[in-house]
């Protein structure tokens, strides 16, 4: 490989650690929407790792690019130049089918908007990916999650019957019930009240540190990302700056930062 960007290692970044495994990661990836005068850089060469077994956030001023980053990263959509990586499988190289097949098997999703099925109950919804892929449940995994989500006594019920809360705690445990390799959240606290989304945070910060996972998270809330391990910080389509153990008033100081320099707008 080119570039001093070893094979499944986190390189890049101001303050990131060397050689620790990528769950996922991007190389100079470029994102443009649209062409001519209305073509929008929505990321410009941006280099980033997601390790292995932590939570990281993504933050930065609205339209700084976290959403392209998130979506591009979890072959959701695709990039104009560079590469992203789940493990060690390019995504650019890969035939629509084959996308599909991979982020049904190997990743996870948690929406700001929760994305459950409305006529199936609870139960049904969390084995929901995996009866799609056709893999029967491994039930000792799936009963644990179900402790770990609190809903146990809803699982017959369908998500019009929960709160907004309880929905999100449901699409956490689908997101987790096939081991994916890593979870990407794109705001999944942002339909919530401040109670509801923290016991979400608390709840994909336990996927990490007692089941193993790994977790991204876009979020602009900096109380949200001083649940992640490490936030990852973009302005206007670049990765400005890494913060290991963040804190809410350390991540808040930062973006007041880009406010000064007129990095990318308001929220
Ligand atoms: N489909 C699209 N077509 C054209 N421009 C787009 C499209 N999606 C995003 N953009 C632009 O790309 C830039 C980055 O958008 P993105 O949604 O990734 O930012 P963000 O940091 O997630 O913003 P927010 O916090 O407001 O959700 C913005 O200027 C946005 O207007």
């Amino acid at each position: 490989m080119t570039g001093g960007v070893a094979a499944g290692a986190v390189t890049a970044g101001t303050g990131a650690a060397a050689d620790i495994t990528a769950a996922a990661r991007v190389v100079a990836a470029s994102k443009v929407y649209g062409t001519g005068d209305a073509a929008v850089r929505a990321l410009d060469a941006v280099t980033v790792g997601f390790p292995a077994g932590r939570f990281t956030a993504i933050m930065g001023p609205s339209g700084s690019g976290k959403s392209t980053l998130m979506h591009c990263a979890a072959g959701l959509d695709s990039l104009t130049s560079g590469a992203a990586y789940i493990g060690e499988t390019e995504l650019g190289a890969l035939g629509d089918r084959q996308l599909t097949l991979l982020r049904r098997e190997r990743v996870g999703f948690v929406f700001q908007s929760f994305n459950l099925v409305p006529t199936l109950t609870v139960a049904e919804n969390i084995t929901l990916p995996l009866d799609l892929a056709g893999r029967s449940p491994d039930a000792a995994w799936v009963d644990g999650l179900i402790d770990v989500v609190g809903l146990g006594g809803r699982l017959r019920h369908r998500p019009g019957e929960l709160s907004g809360g309880q929905q999100q705690r449901v699409a956490v445990a689908r997101a987790l019930a096939g081991r994916p390799e890593v979870v990407f959240a794109d705001e999944p606290t942002g339909n919530l009240d401040s109670h509801s989304g923290g016991e979400v945070l608390a709840l994909l910060g336990r996927a990490v540190r007692e089941m193993g996972g790994t977790v991204v998270m876009v979020t602009h809330d900096p109380s949200a990302a001083a649940h992640a391990d490490e936030v990852v910080f973009l302005a206007d389509g670049r990765l400005v700056d890494r913060m290991t153990g963040p804190t809410a008033g350390a991540v808040l100081d930062r973006m007041k930062a880009f406010d000064g320099r007129g990095g990318g707008g308001a929220q």
